[in-house]
């Protein structure tokens, strides 16, 4: 049976997004029509696919009209998305179901409220815990790392290169972590300093691989540079991604926002 679909992206991080306000079209979605779907030679892909599901339909107690049911490439269920959130919102002002400038969606992380200026969309990620020190590795390097949660798990290195044929690499396989620490895996971010109030960042995303962006990743990675440059609260760092620019700002209030675009580019009809 065909059923709608889009695809969107936030900085190049890309999402087949599912309208189904009431559930009645996917039901579960169950780990492989996701897989399909983000299959970029078989299917239409994407990153993760973002299901557009009404949160009373899907179950979830919040007052939140509309629920991010977000799952990675491989299947893998996680518990939020930040470039995610913007192109679900934007899809949200396209369509028609909420053309607000200030738009509140539940994710399974809690409920994150966006705010539109025309051009960008901010997100309230939240307040980011800062969980100490852990390493990361790749073949013979290792690196020590901020283990950081935005609802999802982060590790944050500060490296010399970002270079693939560097100690970095190419990032095909995930990056070595500690295993009892993350058991389901981790969101891997790999940082350099290339100014003032200024980072650029690669990721290996847990259930993707490497992406070309990751926003729970650039609020872990902009709140880490802060951390390690001794910035003042409310201070707002560019956080340059491989799909573009992002900003993250740390507010006096410990909340951490991400600004950054959202575009929806395409539409149809699948079977997969
Ligand atoms: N791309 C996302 C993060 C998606 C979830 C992540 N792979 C995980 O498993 O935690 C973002 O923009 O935050």
């Amino acid at each position: 049976m065909a059923y709608a679909f889009l695809k969107g992206h936030g900085t190049e991080n890309d999402f087949v997004l599912l309208p189904d306000a009431t559930g009645s079209v996917h039901g579960d979605l169950d780990a492989d029509r996701v897989r399909a779907l983000c299959d970029r030679r078989a299917g239409i892909g994407g990153d993760g696919v973002l299901r557009v599901i009404r949160s009373a339909a899907a179950g979830i107690d919040s007052d939140a009209e509309w629920f991010m049911d977000y799952r990675n490439a491989d299947g893998s269920i996680a518990e939020m998305c930040g470039n995610g959130t913007r192109v679900f919102a934007q899809f949200l002002r396209e369509s028609g179901a909420d053309t607000s400038d200030r738009i509140t969606i539940a994710t399974r992380a809690g409920d994150k409220t966006l705010t539109f200026d025309g051009v960008e969309w901010t997100v309230d990620l939240g307040e980011a815990e800062l969980l100490g020190e852990t390493k990361v590795g790749v073949d013979a390097h290792t690196w020590p790392a901020q283990h950081i949660s935005m609802g999802n798990p982060h590790a944050v290195a500060f490296v010399d290169s970002l270079d693939p044929d560097g100690p970095v690499g190419r990032l095909l396989d995930p990056p070595d972590r500690d295993e009892a620490l993350y058991p389901e895996g981790v969101n891997v971010e790999f940082v350099v300093h290339v100014g003032e109030e200024h980072v650029a960042m690669r990721v290996h995303e847990r259930g993707v691989g490497e992406t070309r962006s990751c926003g729970t990743g650039a609020g872990a990675v902009g709140v880490a540079a802060m951390v390690s440059d001794g910035a003042a609260r409310g201070s707002t760092y560019v956080v340059d991604v491989p799909g573009g620019r992002l900003r993250v700002t740390w507010t006096e209030a410990g909340r951490v926002l991400l600004t950054g675009p959202a575009v929806v580019v395409a539409s149809g009809e699948t079977d997969l």
